[in-house]
């Protein structure tokens, strides 16, 4: 049918998902590198499917040396990921593997803990002579007390800490749960432009799709069995208008010790209503803002384990549902379709409905899921869905800061500047609009397959000359998309006004959506 998807070979450099599970129902839920030119997904549906309309950002290809330092005045320096990484770099020291068997070592001389024992100044010497110790140990200079294992060790240890926020760390420890025991469902919060939603430490799961298509409905029925908040269904399109971010709770005894003070429960799952792309009757401001807050989430969210892409039973998917899912497929996120309101389908009309769909965005056999918000049809099997993907980002997030990685496993594509000048911001929310391929390496693999995740449209060798004017932004040569590797787009003084002019304006927007939640409007 034409719709080819596959960058082209002059820039395609991709990275294997080194976690390829083979079993045939979790192909679809691998992350995927991309390293094309950012368009944005909502942005694309708005403008239509040749992206030429679309609010695009350009794509900087700045060498890590030439990285311009970020003015402390602009920019915002204390990230909260700042905040994060230097909290945990201090509870690290405390619960430090390395701290355990310096601390061993101590306590197996005869004379007991010294400090506690020993006289003030005595005990004062102790701790200097102890620092000392360990001052060397930390060069490696002593390595008599375990014949150099202990230095391994703190390497491992140390790479390890740099690597985990105490939200990741959190994650390691999440389990697959019974959706049956969740206690309730409680409303974190709205989020618009930049500002990130707060991390709950447990994978999460966005619903995307079209205004009116029942996300919020599905969202609801998903968790019926638990109290507490509920997403807003409306009957207009745009019932949701920013990124709202529900925490499902369990129960805190189930948790055991990782149950909250106070017998708080705990949030066992990270569920994201995003706005509805297409015919929200939102202003426009509202609208741009809503847009890079969900497509800011998509791109980098290191909890996001799936997004559920909801399209309607009854329609035949357009352009605009192609193009979202294609911009999805390029930010690597893991991926289920589900159709809904399948309620309204007589029995007769299922089979014909689904095979529109499943041809009308290539989707792989088995896809899309048959759902309804009304009925609850099917949703045992997107659960079973669901939680193969969380423990599959679980994984993954292991395995990266095994190997060392310092992405946590995310191999989507940035939208934002790595922390390449070591000052511990990454720009994750920054307010920098500038996006850094940082996706290095070449994908490899003859067998497409891993990155189609069985899309066959997105797997087509004969993609190139195909793809016709779907992806083809360059016509005018707008630096959009770039064919030469050492093409270095630069912002003019004009485009940067521009853009800081956009942030500021959509940064205003923040207290209105706060003061509709408040009045219960989102
Ligand atoms: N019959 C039927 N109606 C549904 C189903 N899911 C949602 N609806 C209805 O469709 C309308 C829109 O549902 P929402 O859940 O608000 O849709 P949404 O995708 O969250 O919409 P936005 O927040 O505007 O993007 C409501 O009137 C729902 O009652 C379903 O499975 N079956
Ligand atoms: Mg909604």
């Amino acid at each position: 049918f034409g719709y080819v998807v596959k960058p082209r070979q002059t820039t395609l450099r991709r990275q294997r998902h080194k976690t390829v599970d083979p079993s045939p129902h979790t192909h679809t839920l691998h992350s995927i590198t991309s390293p094309r030119p950012l368009f944005t997904a909502l942005g694309m549906a708005r403008g239509g499917v040749h992206g030429k309309k679309s609010r695009m950002i350009k794509t900087t290809k700045k060498k890590r040396k030439n990285k311009k330092p970020s003015s402390p005045g602009k920019h915002r320096k204390t990230s909260k990921r700042d905040a994060q990484s230097s909290d945990s770099g201090q509870t690290q020291k405390k619960s430090s593997p390395i701290g355990k068997v310096l601390g061993d070592t101590v306590k197996s001389k005869p004379s007991g803990p010294p400090w506690q024992v020993m006289g003030q100044r005595d005990a004062k010497k102790n701790v200097e002579l102890e620092k000392v110790r360990r001052e060397r140990i930390r060069k490696g200079l002593d390595k008599s007390s375990d014949g150099g294992n202990k230095e391994r060790i703190r390497a491992d240890v140390s790479a390890a800490n740099r690597l985990m926020s105490e939200s990741d760390r959190i994650m390691l420890s999440w389990k697959r749960f019974n959706p049956q025991s969740a206690l309730s469902l409680k409303f974190i919060g709205g989020f618009l432009d930049k500002r990130a939603p707060p991390s709950l430490g447990v994978p999460e799961v966005a619903f995307l799709g079209r205004s009116n298509v029942g996300k919020s409905s599905l969202l609801n029925k998903l968790v019926s069995k638990a109290g507490g908040d509920s997403a807003r269904v409306g009957k207009t399109p745009g019932a949701t208008a920013s990124v709202n971010l529900y925490a499902l709770l369990g129960q805190p005894k189930r948790m055991g010790k990782n149950a909250l003070p106070g017998g708080e429960a705990k949030p066992m799952l990270g569920f994201v209503d995003l706005p509805g792309f297409g015919y929200a009757k939102l202003s426009k401001d509202t609208k741009e803002s809503v847009e890079l807050a969900a497509e800011r989430y998509l791109g980098k969210r290191r909890e996001l384990a799936l997004g559920v892409l909801l399209v309607d039973s009854r329609r035949v998917p357009n352009p605009d549902d192609r193009a979202v899912l294609a911009a999805l497929f390029d930010m690597g996120v893991p991926l289920i379709v589900v159709a809904t309101k399948s309620d309204k389908l007589k029995a007769s009309e299922i089979e014909s409905a689904m095979a529109t769909i499943r041809d009308g965005l290539g989707l792989p056999d088995g896809q899309p899921l048959r759902v309804s918000g009304v009925t609850g049809e099917n949703t045992k099997d997107l659960w079973r869905i669901i939680l193969d993907a969380c423990e599959q980002r679980v994984k993954e997030l292991k395995l990266s800061i095994q190997e060392g990685r310092d992405d946590g496993g995310v191999m989507r594509m940035s939208l934002e500047e790595e922390d390449d000048d070591g000052d511990g911001d990454d720009g994750f929310y920054d307010d920098e609009l500038e996006i850094e391929d940082v996706n290095e390496g070449t994908f490899e693999d003859d067998d497409d397959y891993a990155y189609s995740q069985g899309y066959d449209w997105i797997a087509a060798d004969n993609a190139s000359d195909q793809d016709g004017d779907f992806y083809d932004f360059d016509d005018d040569d707008d630096g959009y998309y770039i064919d030469d590797d050492n093409y270095e787009p630069e912002y003019t003084n004009e485009e940067k006004q521009r853009i800081e002019k956009e942030s500021f304006k959509l940064k205003s927007l923040q207290p209105r959506v706060d003061a509709m939640i408040e009045r219960g409007e989102i």
